[in-house]
């Protein structure tokens, strides 16, 4: 079983090397390809048995499951390079929300399914959002959820949900990373905590918190339970955030869906 990437950015090339690195795939059944050539020869760099692919073409003909890891804008210009090469017996992977599997199988003949990763996935960690077209095997559909379990919670999710899915598993690590910097310093602020030691102390809680999860010891409930003591000072923090928070996420998912609208409004295939 061959598999091809297109488009070594920073999710083509996070799923190159977490794949190896996992043990899901070998490299020597990775075929890769990019527009810049240096930027798959520097992968290759570290993984010697990785083919580099010469063109759109030869990694289109030569994988079995071929991801298409460019931006939607430049979905249009790869698909119509490509799309006479492929044949039933391979699947193409899409790794974008605003293009649906029902499009891109109206694209192309081979069979198709959307995988959204997360950089999270770089860890081995983190979900991987599945959408299987109509044409996928059950072979096909069990092989690609079995790979992706070595680097993450595959989860699948219907067409209408996939922005917020794809808002909390993908986009998710820039938002929590952005609320973070902002209590850093807020913690500076108020209390003149240095930025350094702020931040050294969150990213660990942070890492605490993942791994407690990661374990099922608490749920999100539990842990607000646990470490709220009665009358103590978790509680005004709580009541604090309570009072204060307004409509921030409601305003931060009606911002993803508009710009998921005007995506896909703009995505010609
Ligand atoms: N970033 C993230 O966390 C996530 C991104 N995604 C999705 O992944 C996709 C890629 O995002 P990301 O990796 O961040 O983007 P990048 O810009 O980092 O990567 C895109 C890559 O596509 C390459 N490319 C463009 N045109 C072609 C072509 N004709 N042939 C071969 N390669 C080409 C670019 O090459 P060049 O070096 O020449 O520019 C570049 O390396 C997007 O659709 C995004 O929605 C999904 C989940 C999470
Ligand atoms: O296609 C998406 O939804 C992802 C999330 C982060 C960037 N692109």
């Amino acid at each position: 079983m061959k598999w091809g990437i297109i488009g070594t950015g920073n999710m083509g090339s996070m799923l190159t090397t977490s794949l190896v690195k996992s043990g899901a795939v070998s490299a020597s059944d990775l075929i890769i390809y990019n527009r810049t050539a240096q930027k798959a020869l520097d992968l290759q760099k570290d993984e010697a048995e990785l083919t580099v692919a010469e063109n759109l073409k030869e990694v289109a003909k030569k994988s079995d499951i071929l991801f298409l890891c460019v931006k939607p804008h430049h979905y249009s210009q790869v698909l119509n390079e490509i799309k006479n090469e492929l044949t039933l017996n391979q699947c193409l992977v899409s790794i974008t929300s605003p293009v649906s599997v029902e499009d891109l199988e109206n694209k192309v003949s081979c069979q198709v399914a959307r995988i959204v990763p997360s950089i999270t996935n770089h860890a081995h960690a983190g979900v991987s959002l599945f959408t299987f077209g109509s044409r996928v095997t059950g072979s096909v559909k069990q092989n690609l959820w079995n790979t992706f379990e070595y680097i993450s919670k595959p989860s699948t999710i219907e067409e209408d949900h996939i922005r917020a899915a794809s808002d909390m598993v993908s986009c998710g690590p820039a938002f929590i990373s952005f609320l973070l910097k902002e209590w850093i310093e807020a913690a500076g602020e108020v209390t003149g905590i240095s930025e350094k030691k702020a931040t050294e102390l969150t990213e660990n809680m942070m890492i605490g918190l993942g791994s407690l999860l990661s374990k099922e010891i608490f749920t999100l409930d539990e842990l607000m339970e646990k470490v709220t003591v009665k009358g103590g000072v978790t509680g005004e923090g709580l009541k604090a955030l309570e009072a204060h928070i307004g409509s921030l996420f409601q305003e931060m998912f009606k911002a993803t869906q508009n710009k998921h609208k005007e995506d896909k409004i703009g995505i010609d295939l």
